[in-house]
């Protein structure tokens, strides 16, 4: 990581030049010439500033790892207001987390975690870049003293350590009788027309032999969990949110909006022939449909007033490593770039949340017997001309020794509980696994 050291020396130089002291922002940009020694997640790992936060966009050409912030928001529109406010500046990114109730102030937790990054490490393609941001509301010239402390502590890449936690317990939350009570609650509901859908999930508390490395965690995900997007936010060295999830909230580009359906679930299987038979039987099961199609209809009516020209593409099988999703692609065209708006149409989709949004809602926060807190929520990030955001899915918060698991499913008129059950342990496998197929025996033959 010679180049970045070199980088971190030239910006210490321009740092230490005049400043004013006024408020005000300055933003530095620099291209390496060559691809880093190691990877961007480790050179995030090695660091001992936080919050962090990691992302990698789901065809894997987009990465970023950014670390300190300049300055931390209280919403999605604040971020908003303060790129509307300093457009000028070519590349500002606000990067972060929206919780599954990111609209509601008086819930008891964070909306959000939103920040404007002091260094962030990006890769688009094979082309690599460091860019240092110094802001302040008061004296600039102070900011840019701390941001020279920032940097002296800053330290070189190292790999990442080895995944040696063992699971010693597991508990979930609702236990299955308690799942299938809740499931023919929710069916009751939908036979009396108080919704059509409702999204209903579970956490899984795994106790840990030792302290799970999140970096290490999410990069041992990346390597197998593919088609995926990589997220996560390191809040202090013990606690992490992170996730490896398939599904796109939205990505816009200038004024143009991507979104999908993402919802019907299969496992997959690892033989190809198998895999497809089941796809087969997945894009012609009437339950799995239905639970997709409440998804568009939710989304082309959320959008309404504010996008046009909305085309749905037909479904498609999303093969993932255990379980494989009926998607139908949305494409529109926005009436002005708003990503505060997106945010609030799009952020719960039916797809984690339910159709009617309200009463849907209003039937998790009754009876789902945890707060989902990121879970379910989004992560990513704004800028001025592009900003996308994942579903927060296939996700686990890292707690010390323990490591926080969450699944959920649509539920539907036809769903059965014993099968939602498998569809939740199914998802969640794609985390869990990790760790068991890392765990090597501590005592070794010979
Ligand atoms: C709720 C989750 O996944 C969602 C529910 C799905 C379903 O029920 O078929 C499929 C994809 C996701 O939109 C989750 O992974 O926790
Ligand atoms: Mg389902």
């Amino acid at each position: 990581m010679k180049q970045i050291s070199a980088i971190i020396e030239q910006l210490d130089t321009a740092l230490a030049g005049e400043w004013p002291d006024t408020a005000g922002i300055r933003q530095f940009s620099y291209s390496l010439q060559k691809q880093p020694d190691t990877g961007l997640l480790e050179w995030l790992s090695a660091q001992p500033c936080y919050p962090k936060f990691y992302w990698q966009q789901r065809d894997g050409d987009e990465e970023a790892a950014v670390c300190g912030d300049a300055y931390a928001f209280g919403n999605l529109s604040q971020a908003q207001d303060f790129i509307r406010e300093y457009q000028d500046i070519p590349d500002l990114h606000i990067w972060g987390l929206n919780a599954f109730n990111a609209d509601n102030d008086d819930a008891a937790f964070a909306a959000n975690a939103l920040f404007l990054p002091r260094i962030e490490l990006c890769r688009k393609g094979t082309t690599y870049w460091l860019r240092c941001t110094v802001f302040s509301t008061r004296s600039l010239c102070d900011e840019a003293r701390r941001t020279r402390l920032f940097l002296r502590s800053l330290v070189a890449s190292r790999d990442l350590p080895p995944i040696t936690s063992r699971v010693i317990q597991h508990q979930h939350l609702p236990a299955q009788p308690q799942w299938n009570e809740l499931i023919s609650q929710a069916l009751t509901c939908i036979e009396q027309q108080q919704f059509d859908k409702v999204v209903l999930a579970r956490k899984t508390t795994l106790t840990l032999s030792q302290p799970l490395n999140a970096c290490a965690f999410l990069a041992a995900s990346r390597e197998v969990n593919h088609r995926c997007y990589h997220f996560m936010l390191a809040f202090t060295p013990q606690q992490a949110f992170l996730g490896s999830s398939p599904e796109r909230l939205f990505l816009r580009d200038h004024t143009e909006l991507f979104t999908e359906a993402l919802a019907g679930t299969v496992a997959n299987h690892p033989d190809d022939d198998e895999a497809q038979t089941l796809g087969e039987w997945l894009l012609n099961d009437g339950k799995n449909q239905r639970e997709n199609l409440l998804v568009v209809d939710d989304i082309c009516q959320r959008l309404q007033g504010g996008a046009h020209s909305l085309d749905v593409m037909p479904a498609e099988i999303l093969r993932l490593r255990k379980v494989q999703h009926l998607r139908r692609s949305i494409h529109g065209e926005l009436a002005e770039a708003d990503d505060a708006g997106c945010l609030q149409r799009l952020q719960p989709t039916a797809a984690v949340a339910g159709l009617p949004r309200q009463a849907a809602r209003e039937f998790i926060a009754r009876y789902e017997p945890f707060d989902r807190q990121w879970y379910a929520g989004s992560a990513g990030y704004l800028s001025t001309e592009q900003s996308e955001f994942t579903v927060a899915l296939r996700s686990a918060a890292v707690k010390g020794h323990q490591l926080e698991l969450y699944a959920g499913a649509g539920i539907v008129a036809g769903s059965d509980a014993a099968q939602e059950w498998q569809e939740i342990e199914n998802k969640a496998a794609g985390l869990r696994t990790l760790l068991e197929e890392h765990y090597t025996p501590a005592v070794q033959a010979g």
